[in-house]
């Protein structure tokens, strides 16, 4: 539903009544808050308890609704699997979404298919492009790749897009593994090399025509054409040799673990592993210089980043032991491949063996793939039946996961929380973004917002309470109502960011019970100017703060006046003179026009002084209704938030 509360907050009475909208970057009166985006019920969180759906939705513009997430009954999210994937995880996802698997798509007609797709699913073959994203135009929620690398998905792109981004971690890391014993194996022995070349003088075609026919005239000519070099192919044992593993992570981890019971010296270089995990492998951990100038063997297992492409290079090569062998299963681009060609060819390294290359497929007359000492698989790493049904369900339940907007563990682009962090924080995740909704309502001026300040109190420990979803939250409900931008948990703090917009958190204990994870949000607007006076504090900034109670979120402080109010509907605002009546007065308009006060609550400086009477309503006041409120003699100035 469209609602502009542009229009109610212009009945406000205030010295400082004014359509300019807060902006964080100033912006022109005209922007109304707009909450007709086209409902994507995706990527919100959702958590089961005692009030259904009690985390409001993180990826669409909610308010008053509150609740989310799953897809309506009525609408089945709508999954593009663009690459080939495994049964198990196919028959996972059509049991909840529309599913279409096209492969090869070209560019232009993934663009126009993400168009119409909640989801999408690739393995490396797929390039999510910036494009892709825009062309998504906020549709796409998710991304899952169904294997670890994600350097063929756009990231930055995603999170600006507020789109998550899942993989699939584990499932093919065995199979990875495997594939680079293989290699290194299979490379010591020469046995591509000595399999070719037994097959080479005789053309398969031929070899069949003539076996069908005369078959006694093919066993002749495949001994005349095959080559039988048992001297050419004498290989080199692995037993005692040294392998210098780069990146011990999952799989570089397990090829050691595996060339240890090949009796290999392993060692590794990985400056962001912990040594102990190496050491409980029996590897030791040694700086890259020294990994590659003592290796016989040198496997490569780190991602492809900034830093690590092209590491190995005409420079690194040139310290390397003469005769290394090379086995590459991670990336092509972290190997600079015309270097390796130079390497091979002045025999620095006797040999690679190479799974994966900068441009896949690699270009026909490349000399890396066609040099007599390269070994090659066209990116076989994961490929295995057991690791393509394993990523494939790996990925499918991460998918589905986000989709309902349960926070992926498998998430990239965004925070992983733990469930039962998710889950107890839930009810504080609504007032967080309540809170925000409301305070954006309160400024006036043209300074725009630059520094918001939230103060949590807590009898937990800092280290006990994760407030990234609170943080996230309160910048979607800073953020949403006056933009046309869609904030939630992948990009909140990139939009924050690039909108200028700094928060800063504060925890301050509290000797309260530590069952609760908060016993309030506090959230201060820093230098700007308010429409509601009254929601400025001693220090001059918007302030208002909020508890968690039964489950429901209250507004307990506007400015300096305690007040208490639920929030689960939209609030009005008085500042009067503290009389008898005013309650009476305001309730009767309310009346007269149906609206529902479903809480009320006054707050006051010392009797018969200054007050805040803070109204819970249901439904939305018309024009005319404020109108009269605003007329009431002891009222001061009043102001209408819209949650
Ligand atoms: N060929 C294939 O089909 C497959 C390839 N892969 C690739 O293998 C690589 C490793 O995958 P996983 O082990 O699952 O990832 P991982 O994240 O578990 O391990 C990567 C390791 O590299 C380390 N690292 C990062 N920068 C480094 C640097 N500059 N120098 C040394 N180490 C560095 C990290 O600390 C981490 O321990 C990835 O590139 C992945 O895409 C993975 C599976 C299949
Ligand atoms: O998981 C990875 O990083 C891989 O390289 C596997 O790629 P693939 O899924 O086989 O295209």
């Amino acid at each position: 539903m469209a609602s502009s509360v542009t229009a109610a907050l212009t009945l406000i009475r205030s010295p400082a009544m004014t359509t300019n909208f807060p902006s964080i970057l100033p912006i022109s009166s005209s922007v109304s808050l707009s909450t007709s985006r086209p409902p994507s019920p995706f990527l919100g969180l959702r958590v089961a308890g005692a009030r259904e759906a009690t985390i409001s939705d993180l990826g669409r513009k909610s308010h008053g609704q509150g609740l989310l997430v799953v897809a309506s009954a009525s609408s089945r999210p709508f999954v593009l699997v663009a690459e080939k994937l495994g049964e198990a995880g196919l028959s996972l996802l059509r049991d909840f979404a529309e599913v279409d698997c096209s492969y090869n798509l070209s560019p232009e007609e993934l663009r126009a298919k993400v168009a119409q797709s909640d989801a999408l699913i690739v393995r490396s073959g797929t390039k999510v492009t910036r494009e892709v994203f825009q062309a998504s135009k906020g549709r796409l929620k998710v991304v899952g790749r169904a294997g670890v690398g994600i350097d063929n998905v756009d990231l930055q792109a995603a999170t600006e897009n507020g789109c998550l981004v899942v993989n699939a971690p584990t499932a093919n890391t065995i199979a990875a593994a495997e594939h680079g014993i293989a290699l290194l194996s299979g490379m010591a022995r020469n046995i591509a090399q000595a399999d070719a070349s037994m097959k080479a003088g005789i053309g398969m075609p031929i070899l069949v025509y003539v076996y069908a026919f005369w078959n006694l005239l093919a066993v002749n000519m495949y001994a005349a054409g095959s080559k039988w070099l048992r001297n050419k192919y004498v290989g080199t044992s692995l037993v005692g040799k040294t392998l210098a593993v780069l990146g011990f992570g999952k799989v570089g981890s397990e090829v050691a673990r595996r060339a240890k019971g090949l009796g290999m010296h392993v060692i590794a270089h990985d400056p962001y592993t912990p040594a102990e995990k190496a050491h409980a492998l029996g590897v030791e951990l040694v700086p890259f210089d020294k990994a590659i100038s003592v290796a016989d063997f040198i496997s490569l297992h780190m991602p492809l980043t900034p830093t690590t492409a092209k590491v190995l290079n005409d420079e690194t090569f040139a310290k390397m032991k003469k005769g290394v062998r090379i086995i590459n299963v991670a990336r092509g681009g972290v190997i600079d491949e015309d270097a390796l060609v130079r390497a091979l060819d002045n025999g620095t390294v006797a040999q690679a063996a190479l799974d994966v290359f900068t441009a896949e497929p690699p270009p026909k007359d490349s000399k890396l793939v066609l040099h007599e000492n390269v070994t090659v698989t066209p990116h076989l790493g994961a490929s295995t039946v057991e690791a393509q049904e394993g990523v494939a369900v790996e990925v499918a339940e991460a998918v589905i996961g986000a989709l309902k907007g349960e926070l992926a563990a498998t998430a990239v682009n965004a925070p992983m929380v733990p469930s039962e962090v998710i889950s107890e924080l839930a009810p504080y995740v609504i007032l967080a973004e309540r809170l925000g909704r409301l305070i954006v309502q309160l400024v006036a001026g043209q300074s725009g917002i630059k520094g918001v300040k939230v103060v949590y109190r807590s009898a937990r420990n800092p280290d006990d309470l994760d407030t990234r979803i609170l943080r996230a939250m309160i910048t979607k409900g800073i953020i949403e109502p006056i933009s046309s931008l869609f904030v939630n948990i992948v990009n909140a703090d990139y939009t924050a960011k690039q909108r200028g917009l700094r928060i800063s958190e504060e925890r301050v204990f509290v000797d309260s019970c530590t069952e609760t994870p908060l016993d309030s949000i506090q959230i201060h607007l820093t230098n700007v100017g308010s429409k509601f006076a009254s929601a400025l504090s001693d220090s001059g900034d918007i302030t208002l703060a909020g508890r968690v109670k039964d489950g429901v979120p209250h507004l307990t402080l506007v400015g300096s006046f305690s007040i208490d109010v639920s929030l689960e509907g939209n609030v009005i605002l008085c500042r009067n003179v503290d009389q008898p009546g005013n309650i009476g007065k305001v309730g009767k308009i309310l009346g007269e026009e149906n609206v529902n006060i479903n809480f009320m609550s006054v707050g006051r400086t010392a009797p018969k002084e200054l007050a805040i009477m803070a109204i819970g309503v249901d439904e939305e006041p018309g024009k005319g209704t404020l109108k009269k409120i605003g007329e009431i003699q002891a009222i001061e100035e009043f102001v209408f938030l819209k949650i």
